[in-house]
């Protein structure tokens, strides 16, 4: 698959690094590239010479494909598509990440939710064409008219199905999380601009904690979480086990943010970053070797994206510092210090002041407490006992003749749970006697 870029901007020098990587990303061959610093024009999007330069390019290179950084509207798309050979396609920024998005979907739930973003792209597709053929309709001819408004139906009640679907998806593991959650784990997730160092930073957590040896323990633990310098490598979310002593802390990887993404598809994906909306600490990944403004830019986004549900503290983390000198790293600190204060800089790659990360991810975790609970001896006495050590750092058992006594430290909601289930021992063991 051949590619053109095409870009037209506003104002100023049209920058096509992202769209080429997304491009990359998605299987094309870049083969060159058009861009235009002027208004949008209704018909094109680019100018009309401009269009007739896009086509010869597309003419000499034998590309197979359009992609435009710009979001074309469909009158845009057919008028450009009548410029070039038939088997040509033109499509968008959006439709190009869809497709990233469509050929990464390994679970159900991610091939609902790319199905579900089709679906919104079209529906106002759907919805012009109707438009303009009841504008073009002679009187008394209904054929056209009717098909495309059956088709706007079908769309809706596709996106009706799907919602159903991925709403009862989400369900079980909103569930599945309440148990974590319950069972003592501390959920961190990660979360940052596309390949920002996410899944190597993953790693990283992990590995330096011998993770594997516990990967039985839950069922969404996974061993991989694949990097690679690509947009959009994960996808999926995965979850690897931690340990900061005492605690026991799930790390979660998630899908990168990108900007300029419509409502709809973040939308969509939505559920894929309940992870992070639902975590007790989110760690955003930065990738500090790019420019300033690159910098600046792709934080406002990720602030954007986590803004309206958001309720976890969040630790900055500078990735990538291999990359920079310590005079280069002094400057980005100081430059982005009001979006992120007090940053913590790493090297996912190398495993630079992973230490330093892993005590600050303590220090921001809810506070562990102590407590002391006198148990009486009864049949289920030894269940709780149990339960306590799965999910509890517990200092002292002490055996009595007629009740146990145990000390322990745990995260509060363990501690509330454990003092709910003693009450209900005494209550029983009031009542047998
Ligand atoms: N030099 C350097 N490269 C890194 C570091 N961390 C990650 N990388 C590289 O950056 C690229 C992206 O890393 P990933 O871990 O896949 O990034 P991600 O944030 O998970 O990306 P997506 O899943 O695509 O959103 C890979 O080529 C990594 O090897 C680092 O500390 N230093
Ligand atoms: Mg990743």
């Amino acid at each position: 698959m051949r590619a053109i870029i095409a870009k037209r901007v506003d104002s100023g020098t049209p920058d096509t690094s992202e769209i080429r990587d997304l491009a990359t990303a998605a299987g094309y061959t870049v083969a060159g590239e058009v861009t235009q610093s002027r208004r949008a024009d209704p018909a094109l999007q680019l100018g009309e010479g401009k269009a007739e330069a896009l086509a010869t390019k597309v003419a000499e290179t034998d590309a197979t494909t359009v992609i435009f950084d710009n979001r074309l509207g469909p009158y845009q798309t057919y008028n450009l598509g009548q410029l070039l050979p038939e088997s040509v396609e033109v499509i968008d920024r959006f439709t190009l990440i869809l497709e990233i998005f469509g050929q990464r979907a390994q679970t159900r739930k991610a091939q609902l939710q790319v199905e579900l973003a089709e679906l919104r792209y079209e529906l106002p597709r759907a919805e012009a064409k109707t438009s303009l053929a009841k504008r073009d309709e002679h009187p008394g001819f209904m054929g056209l008219g009717e098909y495309d408004e059956s088709r706007e139906q079908d769309i809706k009640d596709q996106i009706s199905r799907i919602k159903d679907e991925l709403e009862r998806i989400e369900q079980t593991e909103e569930h599945r999380r309440e148990r974590r959650r319950d069972s003592g784990f501390d959920l961190v997730a990660l979360a940052g601009y596309t390949n920002a160092g996410k899944s190597t930073l993953l790693r990283r957590l992990a590995a330096d904690l011998d993770v594997d040896e516990n990967e039985g323990l839950h069922r969404d633990l996974e061993s991989t979480a694949e990097s690679q310098d690509k947009l959009f490598t994960t996808l999926g979310t995965t979850t690897r086990r931690a340990d900061i002593e005492p605690r026991d802390v799930l790390v979660t990887d998630t899908v990168g943010f990108i900007s300029d993404l419509p409502h709809w598809l973040v939308e969509s994906f939505k559920s894929t970053l309940d992870s992070v909306y639902r975590a007790d600490l989110v760690l955003l990944v930065v990738d500090v070797s790019e420019e300033i403004d690159e910098i600046h830019e792709k934080l406002v986004t990720c602030h954007d994206t986590l803004y309206e549900r958001n309720e976890a503290p969040i630790v900055t983390v500078l990735n990538k510092i291999d990359k920079v000198d310590e005079e280069e790293l002094a400057e980005k600190r100081e430059a982005i210090s009001s979006l992120a204060p007090n940053p913590v800089a790493v090297s996912a790659r190398d495993g630079t002041n992973v230490g330093t990360l892993l005590d600050r991810i303590d220090r921001e975790l809810p506070d562990w407490e102590e407590e002391r609970l006198v148990l009486p001896m009864t049949e289920d006495t030894m269940s709780l006992v149990s339960w306590i050590h799965d999910n509890a750092n517990v200092e002292d058992v002490t055996y009595g003749d007629e009740d146990v006594l145990v000390s322990f430290e745990a995260r509060p909601a363990v501690i509330s749970q454990a003092r709910s289930r003693a009450s209900d021992l005494q209550t029983a063991a009031a009542e047998s006697a």
